[in-house]
């Protein structure tokens, strides 16, 4: 049996006594690709916050590569790309220099970037399509362009784990499609993903299984839902709220199947 990459039991999580969370459990496996779904506000953020120690836990137990996460250290085993920045960040960094921040978690903020540091920062940004734009400054970029410059600083830190919230919302074709081949090339190399998404969209084939969250608990968990068009079983065991919801999100990328390059 192999160890979970996380393991969340029974977690309650909230803000300011306020809980949002309740009673989550959920389990990813090495080279597991884990969708989570849900509508505006359900807590899918919260829980990839809470997996990242970023929110504080007030039940349950979270492990992380088989550590319990109040004392896992290897931080640089896990790249984490939050929602977008947004304009304006006001951030004068180059795209060069934004990548090779995902490096300081492996390199030590003591020590000056290496051969290996300068490599992965060319790696990862040859992977999302950006290596062209490695010196202009980050602001100079729209804004599909600076969530993939926010992908490869996370590919650039060599993670095992990836997770993602939302990288898809507001970004153009272009873009979702060259994050989608990186982040396909990511997980053939063994990686494993944990992404937030609104609808599937071109990373559809890779997603092995999706996790819906409705008000704070998972409603529903199982393989990706067909794309419009199949109609394979009648329906599935456990109908969830959004339903609807999710086929919507299909049905807006169905239209461009024939547009994929993979
Ligand atoms: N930092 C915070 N402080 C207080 N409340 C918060 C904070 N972040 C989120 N919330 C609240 O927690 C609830 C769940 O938010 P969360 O961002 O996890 O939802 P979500 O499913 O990711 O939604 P969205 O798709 O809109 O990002 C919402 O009611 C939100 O207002």
């Amino acid at each position: 049996m192999s160890m979970s990459v996380v393991e969340v039991r029974h977690l309650a999580a909230g803000y300011d006594g306020r809980e949002i969370l309740r009673d989550v459990s959920l389990s990813v496996s090495p080279g597991d690709v884990v969708a989570v779904l849900g509508a505006n506000g359900s807590g899918k953020s919260t829980l990839i916050r809470t997996i990242l120690g970023l929110v504080p836990l007030s039940r349950g137990e979270i492990e992380l590569f088989g550590t319990p996460q109040p004392r896992f250290r290897q931080w640089a085993r896990i790249g984490y790309v939050p929602q977008r920045l947004g304009a304006g960040s006001g951030v004068p960094a180059t795209v060069g220099e934004v990548v090779a921040s995902g490096r300081l978690a492996r390199r030590g903020i003591f020590r000056l970037p290496g051969a290996a540091d300068r490599t992965a920062v060319r790696e990862a940004l040859t992977d999302v399509g950006l290596l062209d734009r490695i010196n202009d400054p980050v602001a100079t970029l729209s804004g599909g362009q600076q969530q993939r410059t926010l992908i490869a600083r996370a590919l650039a830190g060599k993670p095992d784990l990836l997770v993602l919230d939302e990288p898809n919302a507001g970004v153009d074709a272009a873009s979702q499609e060259a994050f989608a081949a990186a982040l396909t090339r990511f997980a053939g190399n063994g990686g494993t993903i944990v992404l937030v998404l609104h609808e599937l969209g071109p990373l559809r084939p890779l997603i092995g299984r999706t996790v819906v969250v409705h008000d704070g608990r998972i409603a529903h968990e199982g393989p990706p839902p067909e794309p419009a068009g199949h109609h394979a079983e009648p329906d599935h065991d456990h109908v969830h709220p959004h339903a609807d919801e999710v086929k919507a999100g299909i049905c807006e990328w169905a239209p461009t199947e024939g547009a994929k390059s993979y």
